[in-house]
């Protein structure tokens, strides 16, 4: 049985306490929703007062050159890249996970149909329960190309290695579930995907910046991922893609903008892709919202994703043995994986009343968030959440549960 005494005595011990110093949280708040939108970094506030003062007001346009800006989405691909076990040259910084998902499922798809084994197959292979935005592209994608592609769904993870059967062009996986957190064994699955003929693409928005990630260790084909989740770079803030050197030669999108020619302002007539992995981009990039993704990224230089997992994992197997004692007889039903190995860094109850309990929870200043149907997520980020807010959390949420402090019929905002 762990008491308050004990979480205070781990606070007290934990060697990444000090990194929440890097952060702006508002006081008397417990926020566990780092999975959804990661908190401000203080640095983030000065970096966006000199982007907007001195680069943009003073520099005008010459801060293109003399600001770095030509170069930021790379040189900030280039940061990244460690964090996910990817290369120097192997990543860049831009658009959206959900635009990024259509240029690698595109860029992949060309790959197979080049192929002079492959060219016939034509199955897309993801999960039903995956985030809906990278079912919809590949829908989009499919609809789109009208020659003759189909989505397979599977309806739970070990249906895998029966879908991979000859037909198979492409996997598309998120490696931790956003619902459930449920995380996949990447090496296993990827290299069964190639055994199989297909090509595998890896959604890491739940896992850069959460999870141990290496890409090229297991060897994946292209990989994208969210900047304003784990990574703490800001709401709405661009994405990242991921192409391995050895397909970059190959690698060939749609979304054919100028940013993605190999010289943008030669002005020339006709599309000729950049050499390197500039050519996953397109077009002009927010500057003011990329550039504060350094200052997220840059707290990564004072920790390593090892001692951070092993944080994560502390305080989410500490809110699963406390929930369970505490909030035990209330209905709540844990949906994430208990082994260590199958669970990214959030961790989901559901409740038939979820919607209404978080809001509860929301208003009594802990900050998760609902997904239906009926799951309360949490999640945890060790660069900030200590265990006594763990402990705290819980009997928030114990004493909304002993009491039926919730409103049923609460009204719903556009986001849950
Ligand atoms: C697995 C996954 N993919 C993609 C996205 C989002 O994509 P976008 O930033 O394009 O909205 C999310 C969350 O929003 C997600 O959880
Ligand atoms: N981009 C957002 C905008 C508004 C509200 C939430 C999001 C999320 O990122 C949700 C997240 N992908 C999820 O796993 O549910």
């Amino acid at each position: 049985m762990t008491t308050q005494h004990d979480c205070l005595a781990l606070d007290a011990a934990d060697p990444l306490a000090a990194l929440r110093g890097q952060f702006s949280l508002p006081a008397g708040i417990t926020y566990l929703d780092g999975n959804s939108l990661g908190a401000r970094p203080k640095a983030a506030l000065r970096r966006a007062h000199d982007v907007l003062e001195a680069e943009w007001g003073d520099g005008l346009i010459c801060s293109w050159n003399t600001a770095g800006w030509y170069d930021l989405p790379s040189r900030l691909g280039d940061k990244l890249a460690p964090l996910v076990g990817a290369g120097k040259g192997e990543v860049v910084i831009t658009d959206s996970t959900s635009v990024n998902l259509f240029k690698a499922l595109a860029a992949a798809i060309k790959l197979q149909a080049n192929h002079p084994e492959r060219a016939q197959r034509r199955t897309i292979v993801t999960e039903r329960d995956s985030f809906p935005t990278d079912i919809y592209m590949a829908q989009g994608i499919i609809e789109w190309l009208d020659r003759g592609y189909t989505l397979q769904l599977l309806d739970s993870w070990d249906q895998l290695p029966a879908a991979l059967h000859d037909d198979v062009a492409v996997v598309m996986l998120t490696h931790v579930n956003y619902r459930t957190g449920r995380m996949f064994d990447m090496p296993a699955v990827t290299a069964q995907a190639h055994e199989a003929g297909a090509l595998m693409i890896w959604d890491l928005a739940h896992s850069a910046g959460a999870v141990e990630v290496d890409l090229r260790a297991a060897q994946a084909d292209f990989a994208v991922g969210c900047t304003y989740k784990y990574l703490n770079g800001g709401p709405g803030a661009p994405a990242f893609i991921w192409v391995p050197e050895r397909h970059q030669a190959d690698f060939s999108q749609p979304l054919s903008g100028w940013w993605a020619h190999r010289q943008p302002f030669a002005m020339q007539a006709s599309f000729v892709p950049a050499a390197g992995i500039r050519r996953a981009m397109c077009g002009t990039q927010p500057i003011a919202s990329l550039a504060l993704i350094e200052c997220g990224l840059d707290v990564f230089d004072l920790v390593t994703m090892a001692a951070l997992r092993r944080k994560s994992l502390a305080l989410s197997d500490l809110f699963i043995a406390l929930v369970e004692e505490h909030c035990g007889a209330h209905g709540l039903e844990l949906v994430t994986p208990l082994a260590h190995a199958e669970r990214g860094s959030h961790v989901s109850f559901s409740h038939r009343h979820g919607y209404a309990v978080m809001q509860s929870l929301i208003a009594h200043g802990v900050i998760g968030d609902y997904r239906e149907p009926h799951v309360m997520r949490f999640g945890f980020t060790p660069l900030y959440t200590s265990y006594s807010e763990v402990w705290g959390a819980v009997q928030t949420l114990k004493r909304i549960l002993d009491e039926g402090d919730y409103q049923i019929d609460a009204a719903r905002g556009a986001v849950t």
